[in-house]
C-alpha cells in the first residue's frame, strides 16, 4: 500500500510531531510547509486575518497556510506525517559521512577535487613532489575552478596534500622541449601561465587559501589574488625568483605592494627573502595562522560556518571588491608574463634550473 493511501493516525502524527523538534535545520522553505500542514491538520483551513505587508514572517506564514485552500485535515495530517519521514530518511543518510575516495570528483590526476558542506576543496595531489606544479597540474587548476565558479558550492578553498602547500612551478616542465624550440616553448608557457592567473583574477566566489606547509614561487605569488590566507604555523612564503633567474608573476609585482608595502614587497620578489606564517601575517598576506596541531580541525570549522551565510550575499561582496581592479589586474598579468617569456629563455634560468635538476642546488 501507498504512503498517501493509508491514513496517518492521532498517534503518527504526534510522532512526527516529536521526531520533527530532532531534525536538523531543515531550511525556510520546509519548515513553511511543515508550518501550513500543522495548521491545516488541527485547525482547518486558514482562518485568520492577512498579516499586514511589513509583517513579513507572519505573512510568510499564513500563506502557506492559505495556499492549502480546503485540504480536508486528516489529508494534511498525513502529508505531515511523510513530510516528516522524509525528512528524517534523507538527514539520516546525509549524516553518514562517506569515505573522501567516494566523494571526490573524477577526472583529475594530479589535483583531488571534492564537494561538501557547500565548500569545493582543490587539493593539490602531488605530494612526493612537494606538490610541485607541472604543466597538467596547471590545467587541471583552471579546470577545476571553472567547475568551482558552476557547481553550488559556496566557497572554493585550495590546498596542498602532504607536508607542503607547494613548491611552485614544477623545474622539470623546463625539460619538455618540443621540436619547435624552446621559443616556442617559452611563448606556449606564458600564454598558459597568463591563463592560469586570470582564473584567479576572475574567480566569482570567495576564494580560500588553505596553506597547510611550506609555499614556494607561484604557489605564492597568487595568494595576492584569494580572499583569505589561513596557514599553519609550519608554513614558510618564498619566492626566489632572482635565485631562479626569473621575475615576479601571479600579479604579484602589484599585489605585494599593495598588501605589504614597496619595501616589504622588494624584500621578498627581488631578494627572495623567506618569510615564516607569522610574518606574513604580520605584512598582511595572511589572514590568519593556526597552530599545526590545530590547523586542520580549527581551518574547517571556521570555513563550514563561513559556507553557511547567504552565497549571493557573498559573491556579490567579492565582486565589488574585485571588479574595480580586474582590468588592472589582468593588464598586469600580461605584463609579468611577458616579462617572464623572456627570462625564461636567459642563461641566468637555464643554469639556475639544471643546478636544480642535477641537484647542485636546492632552495
Ligand atoms: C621554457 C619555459 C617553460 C616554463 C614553464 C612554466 C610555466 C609557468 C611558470 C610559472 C612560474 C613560476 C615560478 C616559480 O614557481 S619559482 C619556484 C620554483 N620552485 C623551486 O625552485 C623549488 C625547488 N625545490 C626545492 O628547492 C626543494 O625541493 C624544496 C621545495 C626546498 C624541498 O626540499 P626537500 O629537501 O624537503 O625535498 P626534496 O628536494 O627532496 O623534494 C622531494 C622531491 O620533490 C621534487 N621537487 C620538489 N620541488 C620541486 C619543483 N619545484 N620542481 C621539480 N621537482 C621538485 C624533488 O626534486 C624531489 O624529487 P625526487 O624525490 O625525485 O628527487
Amino acid at each position: 500500500m501507498s504512503k498517501t493511501a493509508m491514513r496517518a493516525s492521532q498517534k503518527d502524527f504526534e510522532s512526527a510531531l516529536s521526531q520533527v523538534k530532532r531534525l536538523k535545520d531543515p531550511g525556510n522553505e520546509v519548515k513553511l510547509k511543515l508550518y501550513a500542514l500543522y495548521k491545516q491538520a488541527t485547525e482547518g483551513p486558514c482562518n485568520t486575518p492577512k498579516p499586514g505587508v511589513f509583517d513579513l514572517i507572519n505573512k510568510a506564514k499564513w500563506d502557506a497556510w492559505n495556499a492549502l485552500g480546503s485540504l480536508p485535515k486528516e489529508t494534511a495530517r498525513q502529508n505531515y506525517v511523510d513530510l516528516v519521514s522524509g525528512l528524517s530518511s534523507s538527514s539520516d543518510s546525509s549524516s553518514q559521512v562517506k569515505p573522501e575516495a567516494d566523494r571526490k570528483q573524477p577526472g583529475y590526476e594530479t589535483l583531488v577535487v571534492t564537494s561538501e558542506d557547500s565548500i569545493t576543496k582543490i587539493m593539490m595531489n602531488r605530494p612526493a613532489k612537494k606538490n610541485a606544479i607541472t604543466i597538467q597540474m596547471y590545467n587541471e587548476i583552471m579546470l577545476a575552478l571553472k567547475a568551482a565558479s558552476k557547481d553550488d558550492s559556496a566557497i572554493t578553498v585550495l590546498t596542498g596534500n602532504g607536508d607542503y602547500y607547494s613548491s611552485g612551478n614544477d623545474l622539470s616542465n623546463f625539460t619538455d622541449i618540443p621540436p619547435e624550440g624552446i621559443e616556442e616553448k617559452a611563448k606556449s608557457s606564458a600564454i598558459l601561465l597568463r591563463d592560469f592567473v586570470d582564473c584567479f583574477i576572475d574567480f566569482p566566489k570567495p576564494l580560500i587559501a588553505v596553506v597547510n606547509g611550506p609555499a614556494v614561487g607561484i604557489s605564492v605569488t597568487i595568494l595576492g589574488l584569494f580572499d583569505t590566507v589561513y596557514a599553519s604555523s609550519r608554513a614558510t612564503f618564498h619566492t626566489p625568483f632572482s635565485h631562479l633567474g626569473q621575475s615576479p608573476e601571479g600579479c604579484s609585482s602589484y599585489t605585494f605592494p599593495k598588501i605589504m608595502g614597496p619595501a616589504k614587497a622588494a624584500e621578498m620578489l627581488i631578494f627572495g627573502k623567506k618569510l615564516t606564517a607569522a610574518e606574513a601575517c604580520a605584512q598582511g598576506l595572511v589572514t590568519e595562522v593556526f597552530p599545526d596541531s590545530t590547523f586542520q580541525k580549527e581551518v574547517w570549522t571556521r570555513l563550514k560556518a563561513y559556507s553557511k551565510l547567504p552565497p549571493n550575499a557573498m559573491r556579490i561582496s567579492k565582486q565589488v571588491i574585485r571588479n574595480r581592479e580586474k582590468e588592472k589586474l589582468r593588464a598586469i598579468n600580461a605584463e609579468e608574463s611577458r616579462a617572464l617569456q623572456e627570462r625564461w629563455l636567459s642563461d641566468e634560468c637555464t643554469n639556475a634550473v639544471m643546478n636544480f635538476l642535477t641537484r647542485k642546488a636546492k632552495l
